[in-house]
């Protein structure tokens, strides 16, 4: 006979409802990415007229999303997906990720609609009148720094809220939100019968019911408890009456919440038994995509720096943002912003290095480890980790200068940012570990003698790694997991056969010594500077 049609292959999918578009991913049981698409809000569904997929509003500091645009982009992918002859019967179970602190607030009645979903019909002509808000607010609002002092207030101050949700009170966090929304709509959210994170309000499309907010995005919101994860009860009655019956209790990140809704075996062809696993934010999902370990840390070098770190004892501060571990129950991972990256990198290029990257390779190749003792801060905006503005260079006499030579700047520009990555991860509870490995992915990552000077600082070896996917590849791998729930099998054991990075630089010899004498410089310097009347804005 004809040789068939080879079967389709069995596989998870993973979804990423991110800002600017909704993306899906096919993983089979080989870990291989086999089938991508995607929707953007902007391009795809223009009567909303987001742009980058949002609103920005005339305050200049709300900034919302409409939530049925969300539900749209999934009718448009999924419909994209059986035009394309994607065979969903072959889904074993899916997973996904949503951007991180959204709010989505389903009126009362809506979870009727949700539970008698009609084959017949999108989505997005059901769910019409299930919100009672339609503009929906996003992570990068910051229009509610009153709300954050009244919670750091009710609790006891920014420090008590870090240690017990895992950040001091951050405009974009949910709790904030919702307690903006009390204040300013008390009539809608008095119509609202549950509030959803992004993540799970994806969840609860394919679940065809409200599904639960896992511990992992629970923990964007300054709600969450995240040592004992469960809601922290003067955090939720410092922001809303009635709020922990509208969240629903939270679960473990690895759950299996259900069935897909029989919609989607009806509509699409999934199989009946297919599983849903809980979403979690695009970052914790990022993590998982990226295959982090203990001891790991992954360097997003970009616009801004990000820097994803494993911990399995937080020390919980007033910088950066502690949540639950998304693969590992016991565990912890934490984010650092660091707003000065590449935009310093490229400005320190233009300055000192003629603006080519070749030259700026050259310097860092033409000096030493250490820069003969002449470090360097560099801060052209406003840093957040830690909060300092202005550029301030130092003699190895620990004298202030008001200038280096040319490669001297541009080494003590790189060995600056990499040292502070590593002093304020430590100051979160991060240790390097003999079998650290750093990840590092975004623009910088392409710079040879840029990871260089990373592996050197760090004295661990560098890998790069494609981050495009990383959320729904992550979100495909929790699927997976979720498939062997129960088992007791570790997440880092069922992706151990994904593709894995690529080592771009290990560390010199002799970076280890080196390092150890001018990180404590770097340190006491970085709190002196502190200690001086900056001119900041107040
Ligand atoms: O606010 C953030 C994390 O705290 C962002 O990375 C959002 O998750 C992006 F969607």
């Amino acid at each position: 006979a004809a040789m068939a049609e080879p079967a389709a292959r069995l596989c998870c999918l993973g979804w990423d409802f991110s800002t600017q578009q909704v993306k899906v991913v096919a993983v089979d049981a080989a870990m291989n990415v086999f089938y991508e698409d995607s929707v953007h809000f902007d391009r795809d569904l223009p009567e909303f007229g987001t742009q980058g997929g949002v609103h920005v509003h005339q305050d200049g500091l709300t900034v919302t999303s409409p939530v049925l645009m969300w539900v749209q982009a999934l009718d448009i992918l999924l419909e994209k997906m059986r035009a394309s002859g994607f065979d969903f019967s072959r889904v074993l179970a899916l997973s996904g990720a949503g951007q991180q602190h959204g709010s989505i607030y389903w009126k009362a009645g809506a979870s009727r609609v949700l539970t008698s979903l009609s084959p017949d019909l999108p989505l997005h002509e059901q769910l019409q009148a299930c919100f009672s808000i339609r503009d929906c607010p996003v992570w990068m609002d910051s229009s509610t720094t009153a709300q954050c002092r009244q919670l750091e207030a009710a609790v006891g101050g920014a420090q008590a809220l870090s240690r017990l949700t895992g950040s001091r009170a951050y405009e974009r966090f949910t709790g904030n939100q919702i307690a903006k929304i009390y204040q300013q709509n008390p009539e809608a959210y008095s119509h609202t019968e549950r509030i959803s994170l992004v993540s799970s309000f994806a969840a609860s499309l394919f679940l065809g019911s409200y599904c639960p907010i896992d511990h992992s995005d629970g923990s964007g919101m300054n709600l969450l408890q995240i040592q004992d994860k469960v809601w922290a009860q003067a955090c939720l009655g410092a922001c809303a009456p009635h709020l922990e019956e509208k969240l629903g209790p939270p679960v473990p990140s690895c759950s299996v919440v259900g069935p897909v809704s029989s919609y989607y075996v009806q509509r699409y062809g999934f199989p009946p038994g297919c599983k849903v696993v809980a979403f979690t934010g695009d970052n914790p999902a990022s993590l998982a995509g990226m295959r982090l370990e203990e001891g790991d840390i992954a360097i997003s070098l970009g616009t801004s720096d990000t820097l994803f770190l494993w911990l399995q004892e937080p020390t919980p501060a007033l910088e950066g943002h502690i949540f639950c571990s998304p693969v590992d129950p016991r565990h912890y991972m934490a984010l650092l912003c660091f707003k000065n990256g590449s935009l310093m990198r490229e400005k320190i290029r233009d300055e000192s290095a003629s603006g080519s990257w070749s030259e700026f390779s050259k310097a860092l190749r033409s000096t030493e480890m250490g820069n003969g003792g002449s470090l360097g801060f560099y801060f052209d905006v406003k840093e957040i980790t830690p909060e300092m503005i202005g550029r301030h260079r130092f003699s190895p006499e620990n004298r202030e200068v008001p200038a280096f030579p040319a490669d001297v700047e541009i080494r003590a520009l790189i060995e600056g940012q990499f040292m502070a990555k590593r002093i304020h991860a430590e100051g979160l509870g991060y240790r390097v570990l003999p079998k650290t490995k750093i990840l590092a992915t975004g623009g910088a990552s392409h710079n040879r003698d840029i990871l260089q000077v990373l592996a050197d600082v760090f004295g661990a070896p560098v890998y790069v790694i494609d981050t495009a996917n990383s959320a729904c590849v992550g979100s495909a791998y929790r699927a997976f997991h979720g498939l062997a729930a129960g088992t007791g099998v570790p997440f880092s054991e069922v992706v151990k056969f994904a593709p894995g990075p690529r080592l771009a630089a290990t560390p010199s010899p002799g970076a280890a010594q080196v390092y150890a004498a001018l990180l404590p410089r770097y340190a006491q310097l970085e709190q002196r500077i502190l200690s001086q009347p900056q001119g900041l804005p107040e």
